[in-house]
């Protein structure tokens, strides 16, 4: 992997996400796949580690370390931090000595302002860049979800990610209408937190929350668990390694059935000691009614907002799913039912922006007119 193979000098695709960031090399597919945050040392702004390592301090840093996640809301928030990580990325990659530099594609929310475009160029230069191509999320989602997005037909890709869901109709290559809106994982996350804090008077951290709903969060009440559902359940929650707390039946998980219970440990707020709690997949979903509601009504204003007669290719394609937050279990179901058109969930949907990319990097010639879009107007555009 990247650790051990240098790819200097290869062209790359990064996908800068708010929960990960994937780069895939030119001829070797996606090399790195590691989560978006820097630990740093307060007192002196020193990068102590970055990725996987610096995820692990997440809620447990001395007060003089902090960890931070430069990607908010699908955008750069912090600038000097984001360039680091992405510098970090580019050098594990392409190794500490760089013969020649590459040519990188970056991959940007849809909503993407003037000011963070030049944002996100400026920082993969810093990071070594020879040259710096945009493509915007949506578009290299359908890419690497495989939708003929050259082609005279409509088709409509979601894309649930840490930060942003994106919705995007596409045809003849080019972005129809698009929306961006602040509700995707994270949110979901910080919905648990809420929750729990406000039934149980139990606090709990980011991490946990996210365990919470990899384990027993759905939009709807579900069957078996799916295949890539499941792998990713294990893939994620690897990265966060320690398990807070833990399924309740293990044989549900080996069985493919979502278990209905899952055992966390947090503070109590009342008395300051640690408490242990078992919640529910019906209280859980309920607890993600807000941010699903978001998604579903994303969804429906973009359908509105699209042409009829691409309104009709995607009523007999479906909608495809892509992004870490495709696999909240049901959500597929959820959607279908409530605007009544098929919802396919893309295969491997958290690397489909990856993928698609690397698409671009792979066909640069070919695909470089659906590279460097300018923002559109503020009515397509973010909420
Ligand atoms: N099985 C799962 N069920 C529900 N959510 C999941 C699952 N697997 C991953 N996720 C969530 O998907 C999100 C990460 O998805 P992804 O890697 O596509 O986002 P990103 O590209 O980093 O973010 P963004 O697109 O906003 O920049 C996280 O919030 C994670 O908790």
């Amino acid at each position: 992997m990247a650790q051990s193979k240098s790819f200097s000098g290869r062209d790359m695709g990064i996908d800068l996400g708010t929960a990960n960031t994937l780069v895939y090399v030119r001829g070797r597919g996606v090399v790195l796949n590691e989560p978006s945050v820097v630990a740093v040392n307060a007192d002196d702004g020193s990068v102590l580690s970055v990725g996987s390592e610096a995820k692990e301090t997440i809620g447990r840093t001395p007060s003089n370390i902090v960890a931070i996640r430069p990607m908010r809301d699908g955008v750069i928030a912090d600038f000097e931090i984001a360039e680091r990580m992405l510098r970090h990325f580019i050098k594990k990659v392409a190794g500490k000595r760089m013969l020649s530099r590459p040519r990188v594609v970056v991959c940007v929310p849809s909503g993407i302002t003037g000011v963070e475009r030049r944002a996100v160029i400026e920082a993969a230069s810093q990071a070594g860049a020879r040259a710096v191509h945009l493509v915007e999320e949506p578009m290299a989602a359908a890419i690497g979800a495989g939708l003929p997005v050259s082609e005279p037909t409509g088709c409509m890709v979601v894309d649930i990610g840490g930060g942003t869901t994106e919705v995007a109709v596409i045809s003849l290559g080019g972005i129809v209408t698009a929306r961006s809106v602040r509700t995707a994982g994270d949110a979901m996350d910080a919905a648990i937190i809420s929750y729990v804090k406000k039934e149980y008077a139990l606090a709990i951290g980011e991490r946990t929350a996210e365990e919470i709903k990899l384990s027993i969060g759905s939009a709807a009440p579900t069957g078996k668990w799916s295949m890539a559902g499941l792998a990713s359940v294990a893939r994620e929650l690897a990265k966060n390694e320690s398990l807070a707390g833990g399924v309740s039946d293990s044989e549900e998980t080996q069985g493919l059935l979502p278990p209905d219970r899952y055992t966390i440990r947090g503070r109590d707020q009342v008395s300051g000691l640690p408490k242990t709690l078992e919640l529910t997949a019906d209280e859980i979903r309920h607890a993600l009614t807000e941010p699903v509601d978001a998604i579903v009504m994303a969804v429906r204003q973009t359908l509105d907002e699209t042409p009829p007669e691409l309104s009709g290719d995607i009523m007999d394609r479906g909608i495809v799913l892509t992004g870490g937050g495709a696999l909240l279990r049901g959500l597929d179901v959820r959607l279908s039912r409530e605007l009544d058109i098929p919802v396919l969930v893309a295969d491997d949907p958290l690397d489909c922006v990856a993928v698609g990319t690397g698409r671009c990097v792979e066909d640069f010639a070919k695909l470089r007119t659906l590279l460097d879009a300018q923002p559109r107007l503020p009515a397509s555009g973010r909420l």
